[in-house]
């Protein structure tokens, strides 16, 4: 029986993040799309920039982007700014996500000391936690070590994390390129890659992802960072909005691209709220950035 993406008889154990993703990918491309509900686009859609607003804008773009998307990446910080009602919103949104067997990457770049990243841990990966999502992004600039609870968490959980490696900010590159011949991102990727490595013994996908923006130009060969041994998937933001696209995803990413998942997501949202063309812009932006078509 092919892997499913994400519901299972209640009891049996989830399959592991990577086996679910790659499953997703073969089921629905290979873009993920971010839920990012800006108070631009919320009044672009004609809704109040609330709670309410929040909440239809969320169930909209899981309805119709849900089926076009491997994983969708809701954006914490913008249903935090509501405060609880936002992220009650949030909540609902990832349960309602796990019902429509849509995965979902919670963009909450979490990071702290040891014990505290426990309770972070729990919050984003916990079997039964409120706002428990398929994979969440983490910081690992604490040290990667730090980030020990979570990936712990998330490899028991069959749940899945992205560790910040290049981030697409231009400001990224002054802590992440530091360190010269095994500089800073150098260090990041090979201890993703340990992370993926008994995944990678049994032939299966690593659930230990890694973020690398599509903006970054040559620093994946200047910085001599080995994604071939990475055995996990590559979430690249910098699509759309923030300027690049495929040439610059074949430019930065070479033989890796295949492990690549292009995220975009104020380039989509802004096609909304009319669900054709918001679908339409979704498989727009799969055309251009995917590689691998959707086989089934
Ligand atoms: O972890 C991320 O997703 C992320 C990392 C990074 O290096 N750059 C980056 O833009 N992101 C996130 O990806 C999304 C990009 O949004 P758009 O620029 O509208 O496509 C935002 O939610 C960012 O916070």
């Amino acid at each position: 029986m092919p892997p499913s993406t994400g519901t299972r008889p209640a009891g049996a154990p989830r399959e592991p993040f990577g086996v679910r993703l790659a499953a997703a990918r073969r089921r629905r491309g290979g873009l993920c799309i971010g839920i990012d509900p800006h108070p631009a686009l919320l009044a672009a859609w004609d809704l109040p920039d609330s709670p309410a607003g929040l909440e239809r804008f969320s169930l909209a773009a899981l309805e119709v982007l849900g089926p076009e998307a491997a994983a969708l990446k809701p954006q914490v910080a913008l249903y935090e700014r509501h405060g609880s009602k936002g992220l009650a919103v949030l909540e609902m949104l990832l349960a309602r996500a796990a019902e429509a067997d849509v995965l979902t990457i919670a963009d909450a770049k979490r990071g702290d000391i040891g014990s505290t990243m426990t309770a972070y841990a729990e919050a984003w990966l916990g079997d039964g936690a409120p706002l428990a999502a398929d994979a969440v992004t983490l910081n690992p600039y604490l040290g990667f070590e730090s980030l020990r609870p979570a990936l712990d968490l998330a490899a028991a959980t069959g749940r899945g994390v992205f560790v910040l490696a290049l981030t697409s900010n231009p400001e990224g590159a002054s802590v992440q390129h530091a360190g010269g011949a095994e500089s800073v991102a150098l260090r990041i990727v090979r201890a993703a890659a340990a992370e993926n490595r008994a995944a990678a013994e049994a032939g299966a996908p690593g659930s230990v992802g890694l973020v690398i923006g599509a903006t970054v130009g040559s620093a994946v060969t200047s910085l001599g960072l080995d994604l071939g041994a990475l055995n996990g998937p590559i979430l690249a933001p910098g699509v759309g909005a923030q300027g690049a696209g495929a040439r610059e995803l074949e430019a930065s990413f070479g033989a890796a691209r295949p492990l690549v998942l292009p995220t975009s997501s104020r380039a989509v949202l802004a096609a909304g709220p009319d669900p054709a063309r918001l679908r339409e812009a979704a498989r727009s932006a799969r055309r251009e950035l995917d590689p691998l078509p959707a086989v089934d």
